[in-house]
């Protein structure tokens, strides 16, 4: 098989008295949906801290196109290619929803805020302002307040923020927490499209999303990944099922 475009290669995070990550090695090929599960307190929030920088990794490698990212800050991963969504925390809820992306548009564009980079850039700005909104399907609410859109709707502009980067890879962290069908659907539909133009990595305990979504699945279990392999593998590996699907087995 080809280079992967993104890989851990022995990450380990303890905290006092924990092994939170233990020598996690996960490999995610461009164009791949690559799902993250496990049960709660399995390390999947540790392990997407340590791959956004958040955290700190205590041993171990990350690469991003042949690139090392350890050691770099997490605004450095995002100029890298890695862009995470925030579940929402990232937005300004009084600003309006174009307003949002605007400022998300700019704050990426190489040289804005250099003193000798400064322009007009308005046009250029609106526009990739505009292909955002539309990219998640949020175009036909562009004064809306942000703060007052429903929760899908947050967690659309969420991603269209986190897209603003033109990420090569997305870390994507429950994207459809707390919703109901429709907007899960709305957000499923998203995902299919991103993946024609990026690699992601999903985290979600949604079984039947990620079943349907994922080229591959690792299955993270006290830190460690017990499995790792496609839908059907990893839907007939009687470990996995006695550790963690059980009855979701047929999502
Ligand atoms: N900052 C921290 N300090 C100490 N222990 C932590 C810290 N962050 C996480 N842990 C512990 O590390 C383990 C893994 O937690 P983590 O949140 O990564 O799991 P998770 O798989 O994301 O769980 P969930 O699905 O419930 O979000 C848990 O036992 C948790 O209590």
């Amino acid at each position: 098989m080809a280079k992967p475009l993104f890989s851990t290669q022995g990450l380990r995070k303890s905290f006092p008295g924990l092994l939170a990550t233990d020598n996690v090695s996960i490999d995610v090929h461009p164009g791949q949906v690559h799902a993250l599960i496990g049960p709660n307190g399995a390390g999947k929030s540790t392990l997407v801290n340590l791959i956004s920088g958040l955290l700190p990794a205590d041993e171990g490698r990350i690469t991003l196109d042949g690139r090392e990212l350890q050691g770099l800050s997490a605004h450095a991963r995002v100029r890298a290619g890695l862009s995470r969504c925030f579940q929402v925390t990232s937005i300004f809820p009084g600003a309006s929803v174009l307003d949002n992306l605007r400022l998300a548009a700019q704050s990426h564009l190489p040289g804005y805020w250099h003193p000798w980079g400064r322009r007009d850039r308005h046009a250029e700005i609106n526009e990739h302002a505009l292909d955002l909104a539309q990219m998640v399907g949020l175009e036909g609410r562009l004064t809306h307040t942000a703060g007052a859109l429903p929760h899908g709707a947050q967690r659309q502009l969420d991603v269209a923020l986190a897209l603003a980067a033109r990420p090569r890879l997305l870390l994507l962290d429950e994207p459809m927490a707390g919703m109901g069908q429709d907007e899960s659907e709305r957000v499923a539909q998203l995902i299919e499209k991103l993946r024609q133009s990026m690699a992601i990595l999903l985290i979600e305990h949604d079984m039947h999303a990620v079943f349907r979504l994922a080229d591959r699945i690792s299955v993270l279990v006290y830190g460690r990944v017990m499995a790792s392999g496609t839908p059907d593998e990893i839907r007939n590996n009687e470990q996995v099922r006695d550790v963690y699907l059980g009855s979701e087995v047929n999502a």
